[in-house]
């Protein structure tokens, strides 16, 4: 069923999430799913969205639990963009653009990764560059050889809070742990294909 569906299914709709609510679980991840599942925390928001649905659904959903911790969303930590040649991508910010606050290049091994810093003030660009044979951002290059933008990063105050519910509401994260980032902070990557074709990153600020 799209969004779209939803007040003409009103009643299959009622019974689906009522059945799940019982059940002290959510529909099965899958395409779109969080799209149309509410779960519990996202009531006040589902209900707000559809104010022409009946009044005893909302109600329905205000007084039940959340399964999961809640978590306030931050600002942009970064746009991750994977180049093949660092040394001149990083010239381009400095030299060209005129960055004047940019890192030097730092290896990370546990991630495959070289990491250059643009820091820009409001955010940070992060240049990525492959290390080692297994890097996760290699099969990106071949499929981009200029380069592209590779991920975005969003601040969290609770990481493990926005992995439980991000799963709860069926978008895949890549680990199922958080694994420690560029910034020495707990960070998950979540699929592109379960967030708009962009590789978002969460990292606990
Ligand atoms: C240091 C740290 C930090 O900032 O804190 C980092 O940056 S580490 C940065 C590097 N680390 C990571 O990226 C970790 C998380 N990434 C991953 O686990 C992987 O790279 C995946 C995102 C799952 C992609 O894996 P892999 O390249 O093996 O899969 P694949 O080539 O078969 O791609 C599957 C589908 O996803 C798409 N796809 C792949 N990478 C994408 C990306 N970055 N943005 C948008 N779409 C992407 C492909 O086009 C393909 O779509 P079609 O099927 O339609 O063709």
């Amino acid at each position: 069923m799209e969004r779209g569906d939803a007040t003409s299914t009103r009643a299959s709709s009622a019974t689906q999430i009522t059945i799940d609510r019982d059940r002290n679980q959510l529909p099965r991840p899958g395409p779109r799913s969080w799209f149309i599942s509410a779960p519990t925390s996202c009531n006040t928001m589902f209900s707000r969205s559809l104010p022409r649905l009946a009044a005893p659904l909302a109600r329905q959903f205000t007084t039940a639990t959340p399964n999961h911790p809640v978590f306030q969303l931050g600002r942009l930590n970064h746009v991750a963009i994977a180049v093949p040649d660092l040394a001149k991508s990083t010239a381009f910010y400095k030299n060209v653009l005129g960055a004047t606050d940019v890192s030097e290049s730092v290896a990370l091994p546990e991630h495959g990764v070289y990491t250059v810093f643009v820091n820009l003030g409001n955010t940070k660009i992060e240049l990525l560059h492959p290390h080692g044979e297994k890097s996760p951002i290699a099969k990106f290059l071949e499929r981009n050889q200029d380069g592209g933008m590779h991920h975005i990063c969003i601040e969290v105050d609770d990481i493990n809070a926005a992995l439980a519910k991000v799963t709860e509401m069926g978008v895949r994260s890549l680990d199922k742990k958080p694994k420690i980032g560029a910034h020495g902070k707990p960070v998950v990557f979540l699929h592109p294909k379960d967030c708009g074709g962009v590789l978002v990153e969460l990292e606990q600020a």
